[in-house]
């Protein structure tokens, strides 16, 4: 058995800071592009494409203009073509490379998820199954040495637990039956002792495998923005498309009408291709920033989500402090002796599987109290039997019945007083000094009472330390210099609640909360217009973590948690939420700096292409003067404008990737600067771009 008063690792001290981000495998180097063009390939089949409604408009571009240089070729039509091509093959890439990353590393989880024998437990003794054929409810032994063959809860035991394969954090962690922290993950090891799990996960459907889904992005759906913003770039395509196909008859009366060619060209130039051709890597890339940072975002619409985020509720116990929660010292009441409350508290803890219920034993353990059992098992009954009472938030209490008609319970202290009075008794008024003392030093007072017959009595108070999570501080400051509430919300009572706010530093905090009384929190503030993140480990946070735009589960914490959240924090930090957030803001910022710079390049192309168009036909000399370029002729401009427009895409797919600076410091006064970076750049780069590529084409012989 691990000390239990040994420092606690799980989701604990690892440093809640700028952790190392996993390093990204290599970067965007030409390499890494010309990796990626299989799979750029790959994407161009129609059903794919046609899910890009501006890429999809190019492709039938690029077949209608291959046809038209089969019937007509010549040099112009085929370099024009080829560059059609590559334009959609670059949006492709841009996908594909914010893709590839992600397979590296479900490539790299897929190999952790080796076939493993599990020991299955059935009426006392152990078969060997595989893993695969594993329900849910089944129980399996696993002692150390072994991998834990799928997902699953600790019913029985505590474990040093190798996470590091999911995680990869290499320090063990600590899981345990009964607390928050019993959840383990298929796929990691046990390093010492012997639990006994019980599966929670259809074989298929493990958290490993949901993983490599999701880094692999194999269920990626777009998300709410993402969907409104292809709406627009749609329509947008539309009326482009309706006004190129308007410009035949002009064309045509003035005696030119233009060859498909042209008219095909044109259009590609005016729809937004650039942010048509880069949205979803960018989508794509923030899910992969969040993974490097070791959380899994199940859905890109909480990504986007946590970039607005206005409330921050955290739980206390595991999230603010350390979680867990063990007897530090026995309080009587009174003339009551500390063996007397001992042997009550050990009988209230007999069946009590939480860590704070078998803390009580190991305390009374090392203090040699003559009730302490001899070893192993929390406390005997003396053969007497009895009715457990489990602990649960509703009722914050656990217990005993005991056979002979004694009763026993220990709990927060209002629940106790009720229980008291309920049966008779007077909660003696000389306790709640002793429970405000530990409260006042953050600690978690259990008072325990009894009935016998007669009248209830309280017998004295267990402290309850915990430890709050080292700088915590700092990172709240940061949280609320970007603008965000963070409110703690706690089963524990209002001055224990107070001391660990005040001493990690939230903004506000909610004592003696039930799992609906967060469920309410959470609405109220959305029902005020706000969004709301929420961190939890529990199960009884599982409704809450459902409820928040954007709920993080510590992966220290219950399955029921993980399930619920839309985010998984593998490292358990309940401070990830500002990198959380800054990568969701990242996100928008960029989605909108490029959509600015495309739609404003877009207007720029347009200079280069309609003088060139209309040059030469008489009547129309006066538009030769829109030709502020100064390009070499109308086949020329044309084929720079198209080029510019493929290479630009190219040119963006680092930053799309790597996502515009963000610094925390004003959103709105960001966004301004990027409008007018990106806008003004954008008017400006195609000017420059195509002069120049015009100066390079413009030798291509045969051309003009
Ligand atoms: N094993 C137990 N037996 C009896 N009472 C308990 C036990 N564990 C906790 N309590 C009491 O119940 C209260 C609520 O505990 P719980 O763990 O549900 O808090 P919570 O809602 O999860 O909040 P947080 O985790 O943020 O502290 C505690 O403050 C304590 O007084
Ligand atoms: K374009
Ligand atoms: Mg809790």
């Amino acid at each position: 058995m691990p000390d239990p008063t040994a420092p606690p690792r799980a989701g604990g001290p690892r440093r809640p800071s700028d952790a190392h981000p996993r390093p990204a495998p290599s970067l965007f180097g030409p390499r890494a592009l010309a990796a990626q063009l299989p799979s750029a390939l790959r994407k161009l089949d129609p059903r794919t494409m046609v899910r890009t409604p501006v890429m999809f408009v190019v492709l039938v571009g690029s077949v209608l203009t291959t046809v038209s240089a089969l019937l007509e070729p010549s040099v112009f039509a085929w370099v024009t073509t080829l560059w059609l091509w590559a334009t959609v093959l670059f949006a492709n890439l841009a996908e594909a490379v914010a893709e590839g990353r992600g397979r590296a590393q479900a490539d790299a989880l897929r190999r952790t998820r080796t076939e493993t024998t599990a020991r299955l437990l059935r009426g006392g003794t152990e078969t060997p199954v595989p893993a695969a054929r594993l329900a849910v409810g089944d129980l399996v032994v696993c002692e150390a040495g072994d991998v834990i063959p799928s997902d699953g809860d600790v019913v029985e035991g505590v474990a040093s637990v190798d996470e590091s394969a999911v995680t990869g954090e290499s320090a063990p962690v600590i899981r345990e039956s009964g607390g928050d922290r019993c959840a383990v993950t298929g796929g990691t090891r046990v390093l010492s002792d012997r639990i006994v799990v019980r599966i929670t996960a259809e074989p298929g459907a493990t958290f490993l495998d949901r993983m490599i889904a999701l880094v692999e992005g194999a269920d990626r759906q777009k998300t709410p923005n993402e969907i409104a913003l292809s709406a627009l770039l749609a329509s947008l395509t539309i009326i482009f498309l309706l006004a190129v196909v308007t410009l035949q008859p002009f064309a045509a009366y003035a005696g030119q009408p233009q060859p498909v060619l042209v008219l095909v060209a044109l259009l590609v130039c005016l729809i937004p291709t650039t942010i048509g051709a880069l949205l979803s890597a960018i989508g794509i890339a923030g899910m992969d920033r969040l993974v490097r940072r070791n959380v899994l975002a199940m859905s890109g619409r909480a990504v986007e989500a946590a970039g607005n985020i206005d409330t921050l509720l955290l739980d206390k116990t595991g999230t603010i402090t350390l979680g867990n929660r063990q007897a530090h010292e026995l309080l009587p009441v009174g003339s009551v002796a500390e063996a007397e409350l001992a042997s009550a508290a050990l009988l209230a803890s007999a069946a009590d599987e939480t860590p704070e219920g078998r803390s009580i034993g190991a305390l009374c353990r090392t203090r040699r109290l003559p009730a302490a059992p001899p070893s192993g098992g929390v406390a005997t009954l003396d053969g007497a039997g009895g009715t457990p009472v489990p602990f649960s938030a509703e009722t914050r209490m656990s217990g005993m019945d005991l056979a002979g008609g004694r009763r026993i319970r220990k709990g927060a202290g209002s629940a106790v007083r009720r229980w008291v009075e309920e049966n008779g008794g007077r909660y003696d008024p000389a306790v709640v000094p002793l429970v405000d003392a530990v409260s006042a030093q953050g600690g978690t007072p259990l008072v325990v009472a009894e009935a016998d017959g007669a009248a209830a009595r309280v017998l004295g108070v267990v402290h309850l330390k915990d430890v709050v999570k080292p700088g915590l501080r700092e990172r709240f400051d940061r949280l609320r210099a970007m603008g965000i509430r963070t409110v703690m919300v706690t089963g524990d009572n209002p001055r224990t609640a107070r001391a660990i706010a005040e001493e990690a530093g939230v903004d506000d905090f909610l004592a003696e909360a039930t799992p609906q009384d967060k469920l309410d929190l959470i609405r109220r503030e959305q029902e005020g217009g706000r969004l709301v993140a929420m961190t939890g480990d529990g199960t009884n946070d599982a409704p809450a973590l459902a409820q928040a735009d954007v709920g993080v589960a510590m992966n220290s914490g219950t399955s029921a948690a993980k399930e619920a959240g839309n985010m998984v924090d593998l490292d358990s930090d309940p401070t990830k939420l500002i990198e959380i957030v800054e990568i969701g803001k990242q996100l928008l910022i960029t989605r909108g700096a490029l959509t600015t710079f495309s739609v404003a390049n877009d207007v720029a192309k347009y200079f280069a292409i309609i003088p060139a168009m209309f040059s030469g036909i008489a009547g129309y000399e006066g538009l030769a003067r829109l030709n502020v370029m100064g390009l070499a002729g109308p086949e020329s401009a044309i084929l720079s404008a198209v080029v510019f427009n493929a290479l630009i895409i190219v040119a963006l797919i680092p930053l799309a990737l790597r996502g515009v600076a963000y610094r925390a410091a004003g959103a709105a006064r960001m966004l301004r600067r990027n409008l007018l970076v990106y806008g003004a750049g954008g008017l400006v780069a195609p000017f420059a771009g195509i002069a120049l590529i015009d100066l390079v084409v413009s030798r291509i012989p045969g051309l003009v």
